[in-house]
């Protein structure tokens, strides 16, 4: 995601963007850190309070599948995925690995700090500037390798977290590209639509913006006052997410129903719609607002994994996919210039790209 790297660099943080609290040595939640006072339009609800989201599964091994996709990207843009590929191992491996690196000493941690231009290393969520109280979260975005961050913070024993952080990536870039094959075909857009994947693999063409976004919610002394990660949809095509199991934390925003829990199905992956497959899809499939609420007692964590198309790809919504002939909504935009426009406009980018 070299390229997409420039569209970052276009928009740099302040520092006090990017370095998270020292969780470790707070007792009580800052008043930086307390939405509660925020006149919010929705209120923050404990990881165990409301309603449980009944979100479509989606069994890859069955023949099945292609005709619960699309229903389930409707309904909700977003579904649980199972016989999906990725070992228990792998998944196992990546959560002591993060673990490993969030449990450090908050100067430790610091020794891997995102630049104020750059996408990768760690630091708070990359929404956090729209907001005016801090989440409680850290972050660790790894983009491609993460080996350059990952010496800094264990000179000598960096390579196990870079080979489990690569395997992982390559994994579920894979399941990534089935996903969305599978969806393209729900909408009766054949394969042969979307080239990057196999250009990529196959003629060293463009490659596909990927990232795998580590995300940390220490237990935190007042919940109902705190925000994990606070509201947002997701960019890309798609979005893989796995949430450590037993602790509840991610919420949708369901019309009618509020905020809603998506509880951690054990092997499950949860596979949200992001903004450029809501372009493609004409609107058909709603990119779903989501946000992370934490827990008193546990430390949470979760893997989301980033796909979208290559930077210079023009996303657009396309046609044989749109309902007889609806009348196309948005107008064409680069994957790079859409990253350029949400990260100065986290609520306008889409209403910027909309023509009707
Ligand atoms: O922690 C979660 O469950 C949500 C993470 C998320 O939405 C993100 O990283 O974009
Ligand atoms: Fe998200």
């Amino acid at each position: 995601m070299a390229t997409l790297s420039e569209a970052y660099r276009n928009t740099p943080l302040h520092p006090h963007h990017i370095i998270p609290l020292d969780f470790q040595s707070v007792e009580r939640v800052p008043e930086s850190h307390s939405w509660q006072d925020d006149s919010l339009p929705l209120r923050i609800q404990s990881p165990e309070s409301g309603e449980e989201a009944s979100l479509p599964i989606i069994d890859l091994g069955d023949s099945e599948a292609l005709k619960m996709v699309g229903p389930a990207c409707e309904a909700w843009g977003m579904f649980q995925v199972i016989n999906h590929g990725i070992s228990t191992t792998l998944i196992r491996d990546v959560e002591s690995e993060a673990r490993r690196f969030f449990s450090l000493p908050a100067k430790e941690k610091m020794k891997a700090l995102r630049s104020p231009g750059g996408a990768a290393g760690y630091g708070v969520a990359r929404i956090t500037p729209f907001f005016n109280k801090f989440m409680w979260h850290e972050g660790f975005t790894i983009v491609g390798s993460p080996m350059d961050h990952a010496r800094e913070v264990w000179p000598h024993g960096y390579r196990r977290f870079c080979e489990v952080m690569e395997e992982y990536q390559k994994k579920t870039k894979d399941l990534s590209e089935r996903l969305l094959i599978l969806i393209l075909k729900s909408l009766g857009i054949p394969e042969e639509h979307i080239e990057w994947p196999r250009s990529a693999a196959y003629q060293g063409g463009p490659a596909p913006c990927t990232a795998l976004q580590l995300n940390s919610y220490p237990s935190c002394p007042d919940p109902a006052r705190a925000m994990g990660l606070a509201q947002h949809t997701d960019s890309f095509l798609l979005t893989v997410l796995h949430q450590v199991s037993g602790i509840n934390g991610l919420q949708v925003l369901k019309e009618g129903a509020g905020w809603v829990r998506v509880v951690p199905l054990e092997g499950a992956l949860v596979v949200n719609v992001g903004d450029m497959l809501h372009i493609m899809s004409n609107g058909l499939f709603p990119s779903v607002l989501h946000r992370a609420v934490v827990d008193k007692t546990s430390h949470r964590m979760s893997m989301a994994y980033f796909y979208g198309p290559p930077a210079d790809y023009r996303v657009a919504p396309i046609p044989r996919g749109c309902p007889s002939q609806a009348p196309l909504q948005f107008r064409p935009v680069t994957v790079r210039e859409y990253i350029e426009m949400k990260a100065k406009n986290l609520d306008g980018a889409l209403s910027g790209i909309r023509v009707r």
